[in-house]
């Protein structure tokens, strides 16, 4: 029995858990069901996502860690323990170091309280880091070196936005826009067009199976179903892509907005950085169609997507790991 190192990236959406020598081992959507009544917790992850919009009164289900913050941190704590406890890592992995990445704007008392969590589900140290510099990692990106690295990392409650150098954040920012908003901003949209009522969940198929930020970038079309709220009964319409670019234009705008004033803070030398090396996505947000050719029409420099961008934040906390002594900075080590 030996420790193996353990890289959790604590998402909004989703839970990814790396092990060393193993690679990425559990990811699930990061949901938890609830019976009100007795407060028992009756199913986690993917189990729990597919009772979202179909739940008895008595159950509710939760995304604990919506927005990007920890909006609940007795079902977050389940949640982790519940998944860090599926690799049986008290058996198995005997005291492993555990490396969590979690929202970027969380209190400091919630990261003791997730450190504790994880502590008490067999973790001998834990370290919490920053998202963007981790996703950066995993993009593949030499962030230790004296040059400028740029990384947006669209996830689902947050789009975390950062230039890096010499293993650290130079600029950064954070903000409250990525694919929840992009999600609702579908289903208004459809609702105030087509006096239509449609889920959260067919709403992220729309955004992923037709939607685009890129204006005449896709020209796709796709049924939908929903109640009317006229006349309250089932309902199927077709929704088409540039519509959906419409609906998105707004919100897309405003992570546009986020990375040129990261660019505008940045030092030149590193700004010339960017120009050569590009811009990297992460993040399920990478995924939205259009979004590298809308920010590199805008922001004038090159706009890569990261293999598997979103594998990169738990791929970034294994590498993180193996050099964990030489990381300058590092939170509650
Ligand atoms: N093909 C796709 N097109 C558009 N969006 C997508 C696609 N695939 C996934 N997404 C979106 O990516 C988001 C989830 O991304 P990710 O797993 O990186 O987030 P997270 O790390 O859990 O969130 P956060 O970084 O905010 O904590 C969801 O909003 C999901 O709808």
């Amino acid at each position: 029995m030996f420790a193996r190192d353990i890289g959790i990236d604590l998402g909004t959406a989703n839970v990814l858990i790396h092990v060393k020598g193993r690679g990425i081992v559990l990811n699930e959507p990061s949901v938890v069901a609830i019976d009100k009544n007795t407060n028992r917790v009756l199913a986690v992850g993917e189990e729990a996502r597919r009772m979202v919009g179909r739940t008895p009164g008595n159950i509710v289900v939760y995304r604990p860690l919506k927005d990007g913050v920890i909006a609940d941190f007795d079902v977050t704590e389940a949640m982790l323990k519940h998944f860090i406890n599926k690799l049986n890592v008290k058996g198995f992995l005997s005291k492993p170091r555990i490396l969590i990445c979690c929202p970027t704007n969380i209190t400091s008392v919630e990261q003791k309280a997730i450190k504790e969590a994880a502590e008490k589900s067999g973790g001998k140290k834990i370290y919490l880091e920053e998202e963007p510099k981790v996703a950066a990692i995993g993009a593949g990106m030499e962030i230790f070196q004296p040059s400028g690295n740029m990384v947006v990392d669209i996830g689902g409650g947050t789009t975390d936005i950062a230039v890096l150098s010499m293993g650290d954040i130079v600029t950064s920012s954070s903000i409250k826009m990525a694919g929840d908003k992009f999600d609702m901003e579908i289903l208004n949209y459809i609702k105030r067009e087509y006096k239509l009522l449609i889920g959260e969940r067919t709403s992220e198929d729309i955004k992923m199976k037709i939607a685009t930020v890129f204006p005449g970038g896709r020209n796709e079309e796709m049924d939908i179903r929903g109640r009317d709220m006229v006349s309250g009964l089932p309902r199927t319409l077709t929704v088409r892509s540039a519509e959906i670019e419409q609906a998105l234009h707004e919100s897309v705008a405003v992570i546009v907005q986020a990375a040129k004033s990261v660019l505008e803070r940045t030092p030149p030398e590193l700004s010339a950085d960017i120009i050569d090396r590009g811009v990297i996505l992460t993040g399920g947000g990478a995924l939205l169609h259009g979004i590298d050719q809308l920010l590199s029409d805008e922001l004038r420099v090159p706009v890569l997507i990261a293999e598997n961008p979103m594998d990169c934040v738990a791929i970034g906390t294994g590498i993180m790991l193996d050099n964990i002594d030489r990381l300058p900075n590092r939170r509650l080590g």
